[in-house]
This record gives structure tokens, C-alpha cells and sequence, in this order.
């Protein structure tokens, strides 16, 4: 018999019971976190069916999807909707006896960003959330995952969930990274090339050299974006960086339970010998800065590149979904990507919002001014971040550069606030979905790293950021 993946081991130690011959099992879910957006429904079905929450401790709650962003922070929100949610949120954290990170509290932030900061997320867990990207806990060597509104529920009722096993993909990732390149352009390059669907129905580990080579910030960047390729798990084997980002955190095992921990937590790994359904290897050495023309996180081109020719696809379908896109996007065949103007550069979202990424941009930006024109602004991912880069001077640098320095929150990355594009309008966008409508009705979305659109906020276009570098950007 071959060896296990890390993926498997989870499943493993995390099954109640198989519920049938397919896959399908019950999951012992260690943790949740829980939004304002996408709770409320799970929240009204325990009240109607006089349910409590089996372990509150197990749960956060902390509201980022709805929230403003404006500077001078308060408990308003932008409409009636928005206040409602954050309202019966509230009641829900009380009643239920959960911990509750309001706007103002100094740990709120966007989900992604706060529980890794909170200690919440630790190696060999499972983590389930009402959140796409909550994968993100796989950069612990957590397995994080999407769940939906009912699935919400019935975790927090028991603690389990209903889990159907998927497929394991191990991406290999070779190489060092060159000047200019980062981890949000690796996960880019990975998409483009398995496409949009090419991870769907399968639990992603990323592995090798580069991977060891990055930092948990980069390791969060790649588990939370692959789920545009349709991932729906990702684990990394933790390492002692893992170990040293979690040390003192707030709900971290102290004292002896941590020194046993930590042992335990480095021993978790594929084995050698185990077989995964597919297998890829990608050289990171070969990555160049990438730039999405589309309306779907594939449809990406290195920054060098051209906006491509519809007609140069081999299927009808491919054929027609990107000539649909490039009328969206308001681009004609042939024109060099570097050519296109943008009005509006937003740096943020679980992908792009912490402290590393506003340091990357913060270089670009350094003694440089936003172009005439163009609207810039800088979300940080958490109140944390944010203080932390205020005390790096990180936050003067953007200022200075003419930057608005907002409050944390998903905020532009998908609109459902106050910041939001008019149609038509440009951005440069560190966040992870390009869809139609994404920033707002008819506006336009251009995914790159953070450097990337600090480099077109200072010259206005679409821009090569390798172009603006003095040779200190990592
Ligand atoms: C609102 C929520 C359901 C959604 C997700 O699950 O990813 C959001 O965070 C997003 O990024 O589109
Ligand atoms: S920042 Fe964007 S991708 Fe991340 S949870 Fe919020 S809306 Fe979703």
C-alpha cells in the first residue's frame, strides 16, 4: 500500500463516520469563522430550531464584508441592508455566546487575515467557513475550506460536517522567484496555465523548494487564490516558519502544550511514497509579472504581453467567452497590456493585504506620486496591519505618494460597500476575482501583485514593474 497524502491524514483524524462507499463522510470540523454576509441564515435556522452552538470557543466572528472603509472609523453603515446584517450579527455573537470582533475593535479585519493573526488556525486542524477562500489556512498545514449556509449551520450545531472526500493535486514549485516576481504571480501563472476549472473537485498541496522558500504571508497568498483554478482545499506541510508566525499568538497552545504541539506539528507531511490523482511542476524562476485582460482569473498575460486574439483559440467556446470578455474589458486584440491606462489602483483583500504587501508597495510608491487622474487607495487587511504600518512609516510613504489610507475590510474586492467603481471605470486590483461586475456594475478589473498596482497608480497605465525597481523589492 502507498503512503498517505497530508490531505488524506487530515481526513483521517478528522472522520466521525464514512457515510457512504463514494467518499461522502462525517467531518469533525475543528474551528469556524463567521461573517456578517454569509451567517445570518445559518444563525435564524438554529433559532428556529432551538438549537445552541456545541462549541462557541471554537468559532470568531468578525464582520468585513459589508463595512466601510472610511478613515475616521464609526459603527455607521453605508445603508439600511449593511446595518441590518451587522446588527442581528451582533445579537447572534451574544445570544450564542461567541467571540465577536466588532468594527471598532482593534483585532477586526478581514476574516482571512485575522484568524491566522489571532492564532486561530494551527497545523493538522480542519477549519470550515462560510468563505471561498478560507483555504487559506492550508498555508498552516490546516485544511481550510468553502462551506454553504446550511453546512454553516450544522457545524455549529455539532461541531461536524457532511464531507465529500475530493481528489489530491500536489503543484510543485521550483526555481527562485526573479526581481519583481511574487507569490500572488506564481499562483497567477498556475491558473492561467490548469485554467479557471483545472482544480475543481480536487484538495490542492503545494510543495517544493520556492514553497519553502516563502514566507507564510506568500504561502497564504497562493492557498487563498487557487481557488480560482476551482480548488476547494489546499494544505502546505507546516515548517518552522509556520511554527514561529504562530508562537505567542492569542489563541496559540503555551508553556508545554506548545513545545508538544510544535513536535507534533512538524511531523506532518505527505509520505514519500504517497500518489496523488495529479501532479504538476511549475519554475518559479520562469515567472513573470502578470497582468489579467478578462473577465476570469485566467485569462492573465505577463505584463510584456499583448491583449490576445480571440480568434487564435482552438475551441468555439474558448473562442467566444474571450471575445465577450475583451468587449467587457473594452480592449481590441494586439494592444500591448503596458498601454492601457487605469482611473482607479486598490491595494487590498485577503490575497493582498498584509503587511509584505503594503512593504512591496510602499517601495513602489516611495518618492513617487500618483498620476494625474487616477483614484488610489490602500485597504489594509486588518485594524493590525494597519497599526503596523503606521508604525513602519509605511503608511506616511503612501500618503505622501497621495494614497487614501483607509480602514481594513474586503472593501473594493468585490464591492459591497462604498467603495465601488462606476461602470466603465479601470482599476489595477491586488484582489483575486476579475468577474463582470465585480467592482461595481459595468467596471473593469485587472488582477496583478501588489507592486503591480502601486506601479500603474504612479504612472497611470497598466506598467512593468521591474521597470521602477532599484533592486530591493524581494
Ligand atoms: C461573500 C462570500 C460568499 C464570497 C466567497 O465565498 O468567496 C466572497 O468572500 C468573495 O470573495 O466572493
Ligand atoms: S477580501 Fe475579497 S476574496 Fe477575500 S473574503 Fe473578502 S470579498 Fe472574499
Amino acid at each position: 500500500m502507498s503512503g498517505r497524502t497530508l490531505y488524506d491524514k487530515l481526513i483521517d483524524t478528522h472522520m466521525v463516520r464514512r457515510l457512504d462507499d463514494d467518499g461522502l463522510v462525517l467531518l469533525y470540523v475543528d474551528r469556524t469563522v463567521l461573517n456578517e454576509y454569509t451567517s445570518p441564515q445559518a444563525f435564524a435556522g438554529l433559532r428556529a430550531a432551538g438549537l445552541k452552538v456545541w462549541n462557541p470557543s471554537a468559532a470568531l466572528m468578525v464582520v468585513d464584508h459589508v463595512n466601510p472603509t472610511a478613515a475616521r472609523r464609526t459603527r455607521q453603515m453605508p445603508d439600511a441592508d449593511a446595518a441590518r446584517q451587522v446588527d442581528y450579527f451582533a445579537d447572534n455573537a451574544r445570544d450564542f455566546g461567541i467571540e465577536y470582533f466588532d468594527i471598532l475593535d482593534p483585532r477586526q479585519g478581514i476574516e482571512h487575515v485575522v484568524a491566522p493573526e489571532q492564532g486561530l488556525v494551527m497545523p493538522g486542524m480542519v477549519i470550515a467557513a462560510g468563505d471561498s477562500h478560507t483555504t487559506a489556512y492550508g498555508a498552516f498545514g490546516a485544511l481550510g475550506y468553502g462551506i454553504g449556509t446550511s453546512d454553516i449551520e450544522h457545524y455549529l450545531a455539532t461541531s461536524t460536517v457532511c464531507y465529500r472526500r475530493l481528489k489530491t493535486m500536489r503543484i510543485h514549485v521550483t526555481g527562485h522567484p526573479p526581481l519583481g516576481v511574487t507569490p500572488k504571480d506564481i499562483v497567477m501563472e498556475i491558473i492561467r496555465r490548469i485554467g479557471a476549472d483545472g482544480a475543481t473537485g480536487y484538495a490542492v498541496e503545494f510543495a517544493g523548494p520556492a514553497v519553502t522558500e516563502m514566507s507564510v504571508e506568500g504561502r497564504i497568498v497562493m492557498s487563498i487564490m487557487i481557488v480560482e483554478a476551482g480548488a476547494r482545499g489546499v494544505v502546505i506541510a507546516p515548517d518552522q516558519k509556520v511554527l514561529d508566525y504562530l508562537k505567542g499568538r492569542p489563541r496559540a497552545p503555551k508553556g508545554d502544550m506548545w513545545d508538544r504541539a510544535a513536535k507534533t506539528w512538524l511531523q506532518l507531511r505527505s509520505d514519500s511514497d504517497a500518489r496523488f490523482d495529479r501532479e504538476m511542476t511549475i519554475d518559479a524562476g520562469a515567472v513573470a509579472p502578470l497582468v489579467t485582460w478578462g473577465t476570469s482569473p485566467d485569462q492573465a498575460i505577463a505584463v510584456t504581453d499583448r491583449v490576445p486574439d480571440p480568434n487564435s483559440n482552438v475551441t468555439a467556446e474558448r473562442k467566444t467567452a474571450d471575445t465577450r470578455a475583451l468587449a467587457y474589458m473594452g480592449l481590441t486584440a494586439g494592444t500591448p497590456i503596458q498601454s492601457v491606462p487605469i482611473d482607479f489602483a486598490f491595494i487590498g483583500s485577503c490575497t493582498n493585504s498584509r503587511i509584505e504587501d503594503l512593504r512591496d508597495a510602499a517601495r513602489i510608491f516611495r518618492g513617487r506620486h500618483v498620476a494625474t487622474g487616477v483614484r488610489a487607495i490602500v485597504v489594509p487587511g486588518s485594524t493590525q496591519v494597519r497599526a503596523q504600518a503606521e508604525a513602519e512609516g509605511i503608511a506616511q510613504i503612501l500618503i505622501d505618494a497621495g494614497v487614501d489610507w483607509r480602514q481594513s475590510g474586503c472593501s473594493m474586492c468585490l464591492a459591497m460597500n462604498d467603495d465601488i467603481l462606476a461602470p466603465g471605470q479601470r482599476s489595477a486590483s491586488s484582489t483575486n476575482r476579475n468577474f463582470e461586475g465585480r467592482q461595481g456594475p459595468g467596471a473593469r478589473t485587472h488582477l496583478m501583485s501588489p507592486a503591480m498596482v502601486a506601479a500603474a497608480a504612479v504612472t497611470g497605465r497598466i506598467t512593468d514593474v521591474r521597470d521602477l525597481i532599484g533592486g530591493d523589492l524581494q
